[in-house]
């Protein structure tokens, strides 16, 4: 009898804590979304839980108590779900890392972090190529009104082809790249299998057989690389340097007939300017994947000009790229916990 009553107990001890069983058995993240509530963990949950337990941000708020001091990392994804702030910090006892997918860390206050001792990581070279591609994406799109030709085949009136909806030429055409990293490089290889002719901007020149290798120019000057362009394209890392580089003032240094493609940070943009720019047509268009805030309130402006192409910030977003983030994320993560070398730390 004595028996049985003990292994009733122990039956119902291990129903109710199961999950808490399960927190102990590998370390845990807590996780916060990518793009729609729940995305990440539904498609690459797999490849984290190999080594660790996932937390779920809805679900850390709602227990803290049973989860915080058992969190050693926190994976975030841009500054969609959740600020890494003091009062996070501080609820968990035992974080050892700040595990950022993608490459910008602009939403993370990186002093703030160390001064826990907890360390901060990103993806970096895994997301060159995805975002690359959709800043190529995005001018030839707009330069060829993928858009408005699509919205004409689903939502026509009638079957009358109108004269705006005439693109212009990518081939042949002005590149300015305001960012020659590594993004910005890779988007003036791809350039030159369209004959364009790149210009580009930056903090440092590249050493010339690189520009050779893809072919572009060094402009010192931004304005003249803004005078000269036919395609603007915005690829800089957001920093106080770099907040609202791109205003009132740069717009009108734009031929009329150029267009505007933002692919790093919104933040980067005065976008009222912006908006004004459109509205006196000082620029033919504007294409962004990044804007503040993100997404943007449906009723905003800028989506209201049949000449825009806003994306909800989807540079990085493919199968294959998003997979091999989350990889990297792991691996940094196992480092954290480990006590090892972060392989992609990022210093303050
Ligand atoms: O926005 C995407 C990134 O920072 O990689």
């Amino acid at each position: 009898m004595l028996h049985l009553t003990i292994r009733l107990i122990q039956q119902t001890f291990r129903l109710r804590s199961t999950v808490t069983q399960v927190v102990m058995e590998k370390p845990c993240i807590l996780a916060t979304t990518l793009g729609a509530p729940g995305g990440i963990y539904k498609c690459f949950a797999p490849c984290i839980e190999k080594h660790f337990t996932i937390i779920p941000y809805e679900r850390f708020v709602q227990r803290k108590e049973d989860f915080a001091d058992k969190i050693q990392a926190v994976f975030v994804w841009g500054a969609v779900a959740l600020k890494v702030d003091q009062n996070l910090l501080q609820s968990l006892p035992n974080l050892k890392a700040v595990v950022n997918g993608g490459v910008g860390v602009d939403h993370l206050d990186i002093p703030l972090i160390n001064s826990f001792g907890v360390k901060v990581s990103n993806t970096p070279h895994v997301v060159d190529n995805a975002t690359a591609d959709i800043g190529m994406s995005l001018m030839l799109a707009s330069a060829r009104k993928i858009v408005e030709g699509h919205d004409f085949s689903k939502f026509r009136e009638c079957d009358d082809f109108p004269e705006s909806s005439l693109g212009t030429d990518v081939t042949g055409a002005i590149l300015g790249i305001i960012g020659m990293g590594r993004i910005g490089y890779k988007i003036a290889k791809r350039a030159q299998g369209f004959e364009m002719k790149v210009l580009y901007h930056n903090r440092n020149r590249r050493p010339e057989s690189e520009e050779r290798a893809v072919g572009a120019t060094y402009c010192a000057s931004m304005k003249e690389l803004l005078q000269r362009s036919d395609f603007v394209m915005v690829v800089v890392n957001l920093s106080p340097q770099t907040h609202k580089l791109i205003g009132a003032k740069e717009f009108a240094m734009m031929k009329p007939n150029s267009t505007f493609i933002n692919i790093s940070r919104g933040l980067v943009v005065d976008q009222d300017a912006l908006v004004d720019a459109l509205r006196k047509k000082m620029i033919r268009a504007a294409a962004l994947d990044v804007t503040y805030p993100e997404p943007l309130p449906r009723d905003h402006p800028l989506l209201s000009f049949p000449n825009v192409i806003v994306l909800p910030h989807v540079g990085t977003h493919t199968v294959e790229t998003t997979q091999i983030m989350v990889e990297r994320m792991v691996t940094n993560a196992l480092a954290a916990v480990t006590g090892g070398q972060l392989p992609d730390e990022v210093k303050a």
